[in-house]
């Protein structure tokens, strides 16, 4: 994020042109193109009223299908038909009048991350054929670009503190200096498909290393935030990882399979498995061509198994997650969300009051994992079946992640909260995009009025009536008529 420094700059000054009329309201539209598919947000805010925290606020989400890291090379016309679908939309939900003005942007994913380090030019190519699309709209199309993990797990963090209300303080703890800072932020925990992040403000200053620190000067206030982006580790990429660790130790590509229900089969081509960066070239060492894969519903075998992908064997700085990456101690709040919760809420284990503790979060998975898969397909016929087979695996990974891989306690997992929308907007990075795009978010406490513009018109009139009042009242006094004065002579 240090490169991209233009949260809270000082030269800031929203780039929207201003509406003309005080009740107009204003719109942004960002795409996030993640590794399964892509979304469009529209958010929109009231025009007079854009540096108040939480007043942006979605009011679209339309899903383009096809759009992500497996239908980039398979089915392009059809990515391409649902694009237009989404920006029909778009063009509906923003009035007329607002197109020219209205941008849009569009930010690639760690989905897009991989496939440029796979294959460059085909990314090239994704992005251009996206580009051109946006750019034939009737927006104000700003560009589209493969965003950091770093990017992404600032923009996440600014998202869930925007909506939370966390960067203005009330006004009157202007007057009292030493509570400031008492209002903590909250951290972000987001789980895609290709990627994880790990987003908060730690309560040691010093963050280890150069590129898990980001500094940011929001609303007046100095934030030191922590974050992390796993690349591989997001739920679609750990599964492949996992899998590509257990065939190591099969002869004949048949996997029995603790993370996937009794009675689940499935046949993967040994090549898909291994067509990304995330898994070292360990193909050619294999004497088959498919993986056969068969599920035992095993949730305790499942978590071993999954353990191996974590390496906490090593690490340089005083505290570490895995792979040797640095994590500062947790601190304060967590929101989860993404996939965290899209999976959290299937196992019903997200509650709008308080957290289920993680022994009953842990036993819910367990039970979850041990039904067989006729009875379980039976009970959810609507689901997809790619999502349906893996909560399974991807509820035992959220715990492990979670557990082993930051350290989150009985006691610290209280302070997660699995969250799906905050308000009316979805959680997630792309209205962070939009505010810091836009200058949105100060770097200074914009001057506060300190009424609202009816109450000062009454209080105005007000003063005036009290003024012509003591005028009469001393005139009067002062002008007795003549008549009265002689009659009391
Ligand atoms: O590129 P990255 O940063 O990894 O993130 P993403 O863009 O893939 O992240 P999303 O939030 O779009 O999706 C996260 C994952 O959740 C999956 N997903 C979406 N809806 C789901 C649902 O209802 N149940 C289970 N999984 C779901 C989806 O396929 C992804 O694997």
């Amino acid at each position: 994020m240090a490169q991209t420094k233009k949260v809270g700059d000082h030269c800031s000054k929203p780039t929207l042109p201003l509406c003309r009329s005080s009740k107009c309201v204003k719109y942004g539209i960002v795409l996030d193109a993640g590794s399964s598919h892509t979304n469009l947000y529209v958010y929109e805010w009231p025009a007079e009223k854009e540096n108040d925290t939480g007043v942006v606020h979605q009011v679209e989400v339309c899903k383009v299908e096809g759009l992500g890291i497996s239908g980039y090379s398979q089915d392009t016309e059809k990515a391409g038909l649902s694009l237009q679908h989404c920006m029909k939309r778009a063009q509906e939900v923003v009035p007329e009048q607002q197109h020219r003005e209205t941008p849009v942007y569009l930010g690639a994913t760690a989905g897009m991350r991989l496939l440029s380090l796979q294959n460059r030019s085909m990314a090239d190519r994704v992005l251009s054929a996206v580009e051109k699309t946006l750019r034939s709209s009737p927006f104000n199309f700003q560009g589209a670009r493969v965003i950091s993990g770093q990017e992404e797990g600032a923009y996440g963090w600014i998202t869930i503190n925007y909506l939370l209300g966390n960067f203005k303080q009330p006004g009157w703890l202007n007057f009292l200096p030493h509570l400031r800072s008492s209002r903590g932020t909250s951290g972000a925990l987001d789980l895609g498909g290709a990627s994880t992040q790990i987003t908060f403000a730690p309560d040691q200053e010093l963050i280890e290393s150069q590129e898990n620190s980001l500094h940011f000067r929001l609303y007046g206030k100095n934030y030191n935030v922590y974050t992390h982006s796993f690349l591989c580790y997001g739920k679609d990429q750990a599964l492949r990882l996992k899998l590509a660790t257990d065939l190591q130790s099969t002869q004949n590509g048949s996997l029995l399979d603790p993370c996937f229900h009794l009675g689940y089969l499935r046949i993967m081509n040994i090549s898909d498995l291994y067509t990304n960066p995330c898994i070292a070239n360990g193909e050619q060492q294999l004497p088959f061509t498919q993986l056969h894969l068969q599920g035992n519903g095993d949730y305790q075998r499942c978590r071993m198994t999954i353990q191996k992908i974590f390496n906490t064997s090593y690490c340089p700085y005083s505290s570490c997650a895995f792979n040797g990456i640095f994590l500062p101690p947790l601190q304060g709040e967590f929101g989860a969300f993404s996939a965290f919760y899209f999976v959290m809420n299937f196992l019903n284990l997200t509650t709008e009051k308080s957290p289920v503790p993680l022994d009953k979060a842990t036993s819910a998975v367990e039970s979850f994992c041990s039904r067989p898969w006729h009875e379980v397909k039976a009970e959810f016929p609507k689901i997809k079946e790619k999502y349906l087979s893996e909560y399974c695996f991807s509820g035992t990974y959220i715990l492990s992640l979670l557990e082993n891989g930051y350290g989150f306690t009985m006691e610290k997992w209280q302070n997660i909260q699995f969250l799906g929308k905050i308000g009316s907007s979805d959680a997630g990075w792309t209205l962070g995009y939009m505010l810091n795009l836009t200058n949105m978010i100060p770097a200074e406490k914009p001057p506060t009025r300190p009424l609202s513009h009816a109450s000062y018109v009454g209080l105005m009139v007000f003063c005036s009536l009290v003024l012509v009042a003591v005028l009469l009242l001393s005139w009067l006094t002062f002008h007795k008529p003549k008549c009265l004065q002689k009659g009391l002579i």
